[in-house]
């Protein structure tokens, strides 16, 4: 499990260090960190000697950092220029640069090779202009973050360049893992600069493979269907039929001892056509062991009957239940109390439309607040809503943020954009379904990391299909088994 902290919080663990008179020595050992890995990435191009570093500088101690690399790259040979954002630069770290040999330049050289964003850190407060990167720039390494990402956010307010490597001091940053900062960052290297005593709990965290897996864990050798874990299904309509499919599909592609359908005859029809192993009817009678209510729902009276069956079912049972699409539309806050005096684990799984009409219905006098921060800060979006509602709440988009009611949060970034296509959603509750409706063999995993491994199947799903080129939902069951083949 990957940890994260805010940018104030790794600032705050900075502090004692500072006071005691430690930032120089901290601020070289960070640039060394740095330096190591553009030394890396230039010997994996050719001779460090006679290439062309240039670092973009700021006026603050981030500037300050990419100096101090630059002199360490200037005795290693290569031509290392500093290249000036502002009036000022670090003193220390300049002085070291032209110790070593360094020079400024007003732009980066034609021939730069690798380019060092060293212009704002964990300091910045909104954006900045770039300048243009010359195209011989074969890689760019951000230094801490990419310049113009809210450390605790991953807001991007203005530009940024973006960063085929980033160094990160301390501890990873929120924003490196949130959004547009996590897809500006490339990929990230933390360096160690002695502040783990200082940093108390993490902001978030990430599931790595492992923790992912050992949810989707195989069964045991004397399982049985019951015992592995059963998932009823209340999605697809008259109108929407498609998506009981997608549901069903990816549940049982996870892997489970059974699926049971509940819904009209028409999608129960396409189900049993693709999958004639699942035990299909129009009511939720049967063996469930958890839920999910709401894809291709649909809002008429039909849908209000068929979910308040299932939120009967599960409160009767103190069954787990994943709320999506149309469910989000019409769970009410009755329904949710409900749900909670039983015992329930719930999880919503709304994207930001949704989690703003949630905002709108159940908790309005939070719209604005909601509203604010939905697109510049959803992992705030989502924390809210899971303490508003006590859920878990898993936000779906670019990052998939899921939040239990105490705050604690999950964040997964493994899908790229080619998911964004219809369905994909579906499948994504299939597997949270799935996840929630197991039995588990080994420790307990909390409702919302359940939540996150499935967001992380998923993602890792939508990785592997893409590799073989655009694809429609119904791909993604097929992409789940191969993921989980290679564990
Ligand atoms: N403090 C420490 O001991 C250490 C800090 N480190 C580095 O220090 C950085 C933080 O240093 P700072 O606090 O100086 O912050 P920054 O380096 O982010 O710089 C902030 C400076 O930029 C200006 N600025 C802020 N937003 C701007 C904008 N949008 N456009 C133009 N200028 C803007 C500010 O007025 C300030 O002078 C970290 O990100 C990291 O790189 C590392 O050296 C490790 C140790
Ligand atoms: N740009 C993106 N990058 C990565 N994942 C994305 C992106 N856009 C959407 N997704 C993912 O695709 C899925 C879309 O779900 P949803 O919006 O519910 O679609 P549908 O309702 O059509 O099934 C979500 O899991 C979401 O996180």
């Amino acid at each position: 499990m990957l940890h994260a902290y805010t940018g104030t919080a790794v600032r705050s663990a900075e502090r004692p260090l500072l006071d005691a008179g430690k930032g120089d020595a901290l601020m070289r050992r960070a640039a060394w960190g740095l330096a190591s890995v553009v030394l890396r990435e230039l010997r994996a191009r050719g001779p460090v000697a006679g290439s062309t570093v240039a670092a973009l500088v700021g006026k603050g101690n981030n500037g300050g950092d990419a100096l101090w690399a630059l002199s360490f790259l200037r005795r290693r040979g290569a031509d290392a220029v500093a290249v000036p954002t502002g009036k000022t630069m670090h003193e220390v770290g300049l002085a070291a640069l032209r110790r070593a040999g360094g020079r400024v330049a007003e732009q980066v050289p034609e021939n730069a090779t690798l380019l060092i964003d060293g212009v704002l850190g964990t300091g910045a407060r909104g954006g900045w202009e770039p300048p243009l990167v010359p195209e011989g720039v074969a890689v760019v390494v951000a230094c801490d973050l990419p310049s113009g990402v809210d450390a605790d956010t991953g807001h991007v307010a203005g530009e940024v360049i973006p960063a085929d490597v980033t160094v990160t001091f301390g501890a990873l940053k929120t924003g490196l893992m949130v959004g547009a900062g996590a897809h500006a960052a490339g990929r990230v290297e933390v360096v160690d600069i002695g502040l783990g005593p200082h940093l108390g709990e993490p902001d978030l965290s990430s599931l790595e493979r492992d923790d992912a897996l050992a949810v989707f864990a195989p069964p045991a050798w004397d399982d049985h269907k019951y015992r592995r874990g059963v998932l009823g299904v209340c999605a697809g309509s008259e109108q929407y039929p498609g998506a009981s499919v997608l549901v069903c599909s990816s549940a049982i592609a996870s892997g489970l001892g059974m699926v049971q359908y509940a819904g009209p005859r028409r999608a129960a029809d396409l189900v049993l056509a693709a999958h004639p192993e699942v035990v299909a009817g129009p009511g939720v009678d049967g063996k469930a062991q958890a839920w999910v209510a709401g894809p291709g729902l649909g809002s008429d009276d039909d849908a209000r009957r068929r979910l308040a069956e299932v939120v009967d079912a599960c409160v009767d049972g103190g069954l787990p239940l994943v709320l999506d699409a149309s469910a989000l539309d019409l769970v009410s806050l009755e329904d949710l109390g409900r749900l909670r005096s039983a015992g329930c684990q719930v999880v919503l799984t709304p994207h930001q439309g949704e989690l703003l009409r949630l905002a709108g219905r159940l908790v309005p006098e939070m719209k604005t607040t909601f509203t604010a921060v939905a697109g510049l800060d959803p992992v705030a979006a989502a924390r809210g809503m899971a303490r508003e509602l006590a859920v878990v709440v898993l936000l779906k988009g670019a990052t998939t943020v899921c939040a239990a009611p105490d705050g604690r949060t999950l964040v997964q970034n493994e899908g790229g954009a080619a998911l964004a296509t219809a369905g994909t959603g579906d499948c994504l509750a299939g597997l949270v379904g799935s996840a929630l409706a197991r039995t588990e063999h080994g420790r307990p995993s909390p409702t919302v990391e359940k939540a996150a491994a499935a967001a992380w199947l998923h993602g890792t799903a939508g990785a592997v299909a893409a590799e073989a080129g655009p694809f429609g939902a119904s791909t993604l069951p097929s992409a789940v088994r191969h993921v989980l083949s290679g564990r």
